[in-house]
């Protein structure tokens, strides 16, 4: 079954359009990325998903339960760690776990808690006041209350935006190992190196359009796999190798390498412009470097 469905979804603010007919699945046991730069309409997806907000057309469910007709169990099968921190200062943590519980008509949910606080680190704050925890701290809270129900479908809205590296590596542990129980994990991050070590399948968004879904693999080789960094005794890159340059730096060009084949090709273009080459460097791509050209293009 897909975790989540999203069927031509399009939201419009007045004239203004942020989501244009998204379609894409996010399948059980997933762990999914959806990456985009500000204002690609991340956050006015997932609203959606949560039920937040209201998509001008199209049909968005979660665990088969559309989020307007069903939206009680729509609700229920997901945990949503927003992007802003909302509490009520006047709660301890426990107090804040318990309320969220209660919106779900859970009892008896103690142990459950115990073991997110644990997981969390937050066990030595269960009774501080929520006005009286850090940054860092309140933003623990944020994902603990997302899980109270143990929702199959958890979605982190860009979880680690400004958090120290420690909370970094306990959030990643903890939701590893919920994706390895079965969760549907899907995340919003600007740190593309965090969607790359975790995700198994990335969707890229711009201006309201989906750019690319695929397995990370696939994302990976869409782009140049490689690229080169090419110096030259002296001269200009000559035109007949235009297309793959990408940027010019360190007194060199650097280039978009498909394979070791394009490098002959390359080196035999230079050689008969007259250029000499100084030096070479060949570097993998990684995610950010994909996202980039995939976001210029
Ligand atoms: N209530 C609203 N009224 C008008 N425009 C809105 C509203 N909410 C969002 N938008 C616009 O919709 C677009 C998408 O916004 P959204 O917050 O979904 O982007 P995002 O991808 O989450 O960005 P970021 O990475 O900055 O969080 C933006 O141009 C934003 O200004």
């Amino acid at each position: 079954m897909s975790a989540i469905i999203f069927d031509h979804v399009s939201k419009h603010f007045g004239d203004f359009t942020a989501l244009n007919d998204i379609c894409f699945r996010v399948e059980e046991g997933d762990f999914f990325a959806l990456l985009g730069p500000n204002g690609a309409g991340k956050t006015t997806l997932i609203s959606i998903l949560a039920g937040l907000s209201k998509a001008s057309q199209g049909r968005t469910t979660v665990m088969g339960y559309d989020v307007s007709s069903d939206y009680r169990q729509a609700r229920r099968a997901v945990g949503i760690v927003p992007q802003e921190l909302v509490f009520d200062p006047f709660f301890t943590v426990r107090e804040t776990l318990q309320f969220q519980s209660g919106y779900f008509g859970l009892k008896n949910n103690g142990a459950w808690i115990d073991d997110i606080l644990e997981n969390l680190g937050l066990t030595s704050k269960a009774d501080a006041n929520m006005r009286a925890l850090s940054g860092g701290m309140k933003r623990r809270v944020m994902v603990a209350q997302a899980l109270v129900h143990k929702p199959p479908v958890i979605v982190l809205d860009e979880p680690t935006a400004g958090v120290d590296v420690e909370l970094r590596q306990t959030l990643w542990a903890f939701i590893r190992s919920l994706n390895q129980a079965g969760h549907t994990i899907v995340l919003t991050t600007h740190y593309l190196e965090e969607a790359q070590t975790l995700c198994n399948r990335i969707a890229m968004l711009k201006q309201g359009r989906l750019l690319a879904l695929e397995n990370k693999e696939q994302i990976m080789s869409r782009g140049a796999a490689r690229t080169a960094l090419i110096k030259l005794t002296a001269g200009q890159w000559p035109a007949a190798l235009q297309s793959l340059l990408l940027r010019e730096r360190d007194n060199g060009f650097e280039i978009k390498l498909a394979d070791c084949n394009a490098l002959e090709h390359i080196l035999m273009t230079l050689r008969q412009a007259g250029l000499t080459l100084k030096d070479i460097e060949i570097a993998q791509a990684d995610l950010e470097d994909i996202f980039v050209q995939m976001m210029s293009a």
